[in-house]
């Protein structure tokens, strides 16, 4: 005998791309690249255990919701159109008990000519994301909403540190006070979800700009500790990292950094009798450390 568990299902590599258009001035434009995927839950365990299709809402008719939706509301920012989403499947079809939904976003920005941003061309800024995930059982109600930066890379020649560490007869690294650090960042906040606790308070949220402030506070507070701070080890910057987020976003109640430290090391160049080699390094695309934390508010219980 055997026993279904667990199930969810929907559709994946969900593309498009939005352009809103100033009102006033129609050239004026933003736009907006995505990818969804969108998997429901609820009352769909005869699909798979007596083979009866008649609860199944096609993925294809997910797929075809999401870009209708996607023409007819505001999907600026993510959070705001995973929590529309959320709402739609939830409440037009009775046996979905719940959703997860991932979003992730490219980052196309408009750029300076003449000194000034051009009204509609954008540069594509590389591998680095946002996304967002969401969760929501409409029977609990329980609803768990966290957005990310991913592959934002950085890199400093200096400031970075790596002394004092456990040392035993495994142990060949050297202790150092100038190494190179980088890395890709993938650093993700979980919103409190006692401030964020139905889907209309994420609309309201959106309205009030909290989803775009706390991307732009989560990235600066980054890049600033990276390039400030002169680093003791990957584990306690991004620990000091965190902490700022916490501190400047009230709503947020968790924050996970996952770093790899993307190894540089010196060419042993001794061969040719050069012994003061301190400049030129080659990048060891493996292996490479990966350090990974989630850090919270002091007293409160996960
Ligand atoms: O910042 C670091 N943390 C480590 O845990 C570690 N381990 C290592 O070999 N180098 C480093 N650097």
């Amino acid at each position: 005998m055997s026993t279904l568990i667990n199930s969810s299902y929907g559709k994946a590599n969900v593309k498009f791309l939005k352009v809103k258009k100033d009102p006033s001035n129609p050239k004026v434009q933003d736009v907006l690249e995505a990818n969804v995927q969108c998997l429901l839950k609820g009352n769909f365990d005869v699909s798979y255990t007596e083979a009866d299709n008649s609860v199944i809402v096609p993925t294809d008719t997910v797929k075809n919701t999401i870009l209708v939706e996607a023409k007819n509301t505001d999907v600026w920012p993510i959070e705001r159109f995973a929590g529309h989403l959320a709402k739609h499947f939830t409440s037009k079809y009775s046996h979905v008990d719940g959703v997860e939904i991932s979003i992730v976003q490219q980052r196309w920005n408009k750029y300076p000519v003449n000194g000034k941003l051009h009204d509609h061309s954008f540069v594509h800024e590389g591998p680095e994301t946002k996304q967002t995930f969401l969760t929501y059982n409409k029977k609990t109600q329980e609803l768990s909403l966290k957005s990310c930066i991913k592959d934002l890379t950085v890199l400093k020649s200096t400031g970075s540190m790596f002394y004092g560490f456990n040392v035993c007869d495994y142990t060949i690294l050297k202790p150092t006070t100038d190494r190179i650090l980088s890395t890709d960042v993938f650093a993700s906040w979980e919103f409190d979800p006692k401030k964020l606790a139905t889907l209309e308070d994420i609309a309201t949220y959106a309205d009030a700009g909290l989803f775009e402030d706390t991307l732009k506070t989560a990235r600066d507070a980054t890049l600033e500790l990276f390039a400030l701070e002169n680093s003791a080890s990957v584990q306690a910057t991004m620990y000091n990292m965190a902490g700022k987020i916490l501190a400047l976003v009230p709503e947020v109640k968790t924050v996970t950094y996952e770093l790899p430290n993307k190894h540089y090391i010196l060419f042993n160049l001794e061969w040719k009798g050069i012994k003061d080699n301190t400049e030129l390094f080659y990048p060891a695309s493996d292996p490479n450390g990966l350090i990974k934390c989630t850090v919270g508010r002091t007293n409160a219980k996960l």
